[in-house]
């Protein structure tokens, strides 16, 4: 349950990063401090800065750099990987393309999936399927941006493995049949600065991204410098900046963790406003959980919520499928 926090904690997870995979790791007084760290956060406001978390900042600064060089080309280039419901909601949308709670958003956007192809997961799978769309220019997207998902898949299966712990588990407790073969979504986004020219002014629209929750497990938001655009609602609906702090990442926690965690822990409400004079880029990962897993409360939180399950099931991939079919304007 969010309380009414005003800043967002920053957690230093280099003691779990040490311990990875490790099956003592519970017992290293580093990593339990973490743990509380993380729980607390979890908790609270459902959203925390990560820092040691080992990927280096450099990488981190080339992802948002290629990206930036994408979203500069003209717009007749970035339409040659087109996003449409027969690419599997895979490539590129322009400005006012997606769409939420009804309004369209100040952004623009690359779609990547984890790989899905034709026959896996039956019906579910079929709107995701096909290749990802990576565009020609710049030459080294697809390199750079591979590179970048699997250090993210790993990174986010060890935040996991620490979140498992303050949840009351063992530390893989959410892998095998939860997340053991993890989906991935990552987003390239590009917020325009808001002017009379691209069609909004004070009295349009100018929301970059309206709030939402995010679907799956973690996200990992890697954002632009020296740009404050991302919001996160407290208990009292006050709207929290997250400001970029360079090298860290922002986390926050998904719908399905929610409901593993029977409401302990809140996928929380967030939308992001680009105001200021720069156009500003940001990159999400989401760990999500197995496209076909069946995701219920815990037994280990139910007994910690009184024993009854406060949340329904969902199956992850009908999710993300009910979400992606509708977020945009065609
Ligand atoms: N995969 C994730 N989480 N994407 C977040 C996009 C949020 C906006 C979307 N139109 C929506 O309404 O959900
Ligand atoms: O741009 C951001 O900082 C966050 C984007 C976001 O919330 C999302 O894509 O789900
Ligand atoms: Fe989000």
């Amino acid at each position: 349950m969010a309380t009414d926090f005003k800043s967002i904690p920053i957690i230093d997870i280099s003691p779990l990063v040490a311990k990875s995979d490790d099956a003592n790791m519970a017992e290293d007084v580093g990593v339990c401090e973490v743990v509380t760290q993380l729980d607390k956060a979890c908790r609270e406001a459902g959203f925390f800065y990560v820092k040691g978390h080992g990927i280096p900042d450099s990488l981190l600064r080339e992802v948002r750099d290629v990206t930036h060089k994408f979203f500069d080309l003209p717009l007749e280039e970035k339409l040659k990987i087109k996003l449409s419901a027969a690419t599997g909601y895979r490539g590129y949308q322009e400005v006012g393309d997606n769409v939420t709670k009804g309004e369209p958003d100040v952004h623009e956007a690359i779609d990547c999936y984890r790989e899905l192809k034709l026959g896996m997961y039956g019906d579910m799978g079929k709107p995701l399927v096909g290749p990802n769309l990576w565009p020609s220019n710049p030459q080294n997207f697809k390199v750079v941006m591979e590179q970048y998902i699997d250090l993210c898949a790993e990174l986010s299966r060890n935040i996991m493995q620490g979140i498992a712990l303050a949840l009351g588990g063992k530390f893989n407790e959410l892998e095998g049949h939860i997340a053991g073969d993890p989906f991935w979504v990552m987003r390239l986004i590009g917020y325009p600065v808001i002017s009379k020219e691209n069609g909004h002014d004070e009295h349009g629209a100018d929301i970059g991204c309206g709030a939402h929750t995010d679907y799956g497990l973690l996200t990992l938001v890697n954002q632009d410098e020296n740009i404050t655009a991302l919001q996160v609602r407290n208990h009292s609906g006050e709207w929290i900046w997250a400001p970029p702090i360079p090298g860290t990442f922002v986390c926050n926690i998904g719908d399905m963790l929610k409901i593993l965690s029977n409401g302990l822990y809140e996928s929380t409400l967030h939308q992001v406003i680009n105001k200021s004079p720069k156009y500003r880029v940001c990159v999400a990962y989401f760990y999500e959980p197995n496209y076909d897993a069946t995701i219920e409360p815990l037994d280990i939180c139910v007994q910690r919520t009184g024993g009854i399950k406060i949340l329904g099931q969902a199956v992850y991939g009908e999710h993300l499928v009910g979400k992606v079919t509708t977020n945009f304007r065609y």
